[in-house]
């Protein structure tokens, strides 16, 4: 049941370290999987201790000041004092105000978490009763199972139909850039296990943040904002291409990418629009004098970090509200873009392109923007989604492709359970 905040009780929270439990991906709970990861870091959580649930125009600052009063009311014992140690909660909200789904914080009963070689075990009560200590019981892996993904609401033909209205109304002035996407859509038995799922998609995109969050789970490269002991850090990403088929070919990809007008200008409407919603929270905020290229397995992208520091003590929820949607998702003006993806893609994006990751007592936290995802719902029914950034120049045909290299974690990670 979702609790309202003011009704929710005190939480109990202890913090020990442990020994190296092995990767996160073995953890996870069979039917629950909660997961946040990247690299050397990572946290997995088991039950639910608290679900807060929040939807409409204010899901975002309903999270933070609900946050504010539970993580306030909390007591916390937490000698290792890392970034992810301590009272967690995972998040996942949904890209649009007039989205039926719901937007949550979830803080598990148990987090087992690992940073730099340091790996601890986070045991959360309420009204001082904690979980038994110890690692959870994890059951084997379940039976394989895979899913074959197909067009959804929106199939080829609507897509390409879709940006060459998005470009028409782009060249009449109306806007500057709009990310339109489109989905894909299958099945897997009601109960499956996805943690196969969710293994493949951290195996095979370490650099990428792969979550798994009350069903919607994915492996995102893009980090909407992170905070830490005031500083925020941003990677914006927009612009992309395939990436080649020997070393030549790729790079030659990857120049083309770093030298093509129509992606710079693509890239410069998000990086903007990240920088003019950090501005007012942080004084010289900055970003990456030209565009980098990053490179993926499926596809290399143009990128800029950024970075500022917090002026006014905004935590990682305030700042996800403040930034989403950037146009890397949305399009610029934002209110314009919102508005024309509302009519051009005929389908709820549920929290796709949303702010997915996790916060901390203190508000820091990590929130990357929720791409390469899908949602699995408890009928089995999976919904995938991709999208690609729409300028003057865009072609519909090559916009239908980069989604298709889009789709590629997430096809291939359902494939990967083929017997
Ligand atoms: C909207 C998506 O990607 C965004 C992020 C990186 C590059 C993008 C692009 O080149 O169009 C998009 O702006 C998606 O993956 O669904």
């Amino acid at each position: 049941m979702p609790q309202a905040a003011s009704s929710a009780p005190s939480l109990t929270v202890v913090t020990t370290p442990i020994d190296d439990p092995g990767p996160l991906s073995f953890m996870l709970d069979s039917q629950r999987p909660l997961l946040w990861r990247r690299r050397g870091f990572g946290i997995a959580g088991h039950g639910e201790a608290i679900r807060l649930e929040f939807s409409g125009a204010s899901r975002m600052t309903d999270a933070a000041a609900a946050w504010q009063d539970l993580a306030g009311r909390a007591t916390v014992h937490d000698p290792l004092a890392l970034p992810g140690t301590g009272l967690v909660a995972f998040g996942s909200f949904a890209f649009a105000a007039s989205s039926s789904c719901t937007s949550v914080l979830i803080v598990p009963e148990v987090v087992i978490g690992r940073a730099e070689g340091r790996f601890w075990l986070t045991r959360i009560g309420i009204d001082g009763a904690l979980p038994p200590e110890g690692l959870p019981t994890v059951s084997p892996h379940g039976p394989a199972v895979r899913a074959a993904l197909e067009a959804g609401t929106l199939d080829p033909d609507g897509y390409r139909q879709a940006v060459a209205e998005g470009v028409a109304g782009i060249r009449r002035g109306e806007l500057s850039k709009v990310v339109l996407a489109r989905d894909l859509i299958g099945s897997v038995p009601p109960g499956s296990d996805l943690r196969p799922v969710i293994g493949a998609l951290a195996d095979g995109y370490p650099d990428c943040w792969t979550f798994a969050i009350d069903g919607f789970i994915g492996s995102s490269p893009e980090t909407l904002v992170g905070v830490h002991s005031g500083t925020a850090t941003a990677r914006v990403l927009a612009g992309s291409a395939a990436r080649g088929t020997d070393a030549t070919s790729d790079l030659d990809a990857a120049t083309e990418l770093a030298t093509s007008t129509k992606d710079q200008d693509e890239h410069e409407f998000a990086v903007q629009s990240v920088l003019a919603s950090l501005r007012p929270h942080s004084s010289g905020v900055i970003a990456s004098e030209v565009p980098f290229t990053l490179k993926l397995p499926n596809l290399w992208h143009l990128a800029s970090d950024v970075e500022g520091t917090l002026d006014d003590g905004s935590t990682s929820l305030d700042l996800i509200q403040a930034l989403h949607p950037t146009a890397a998702v949305a399009g610029t003006p934002t209110a314009d873009a919102v508005a024309t993806i509302a009519r051009l893609e005929p389908f709820d994006r549920g929290r796709y392109a949303g702010p997915v990751g996790w916060v901390g007592a203190d508000g820091d936290g990590e929130w990357a923007i929720a791409l390469r995802s899908a949602q699995i719902d408890p009928d089995g029914t999976v919904t995938a989604w991709a999208g690609a950034g729409i300028v003057a120049d865009s072609d519909p045909e090559r916009e239908l492709l980069e989604t298709r290299m889009k789709f590629r974690p997430i096809v291939e990670a359902f494939d990967t359970l083929a017997e």
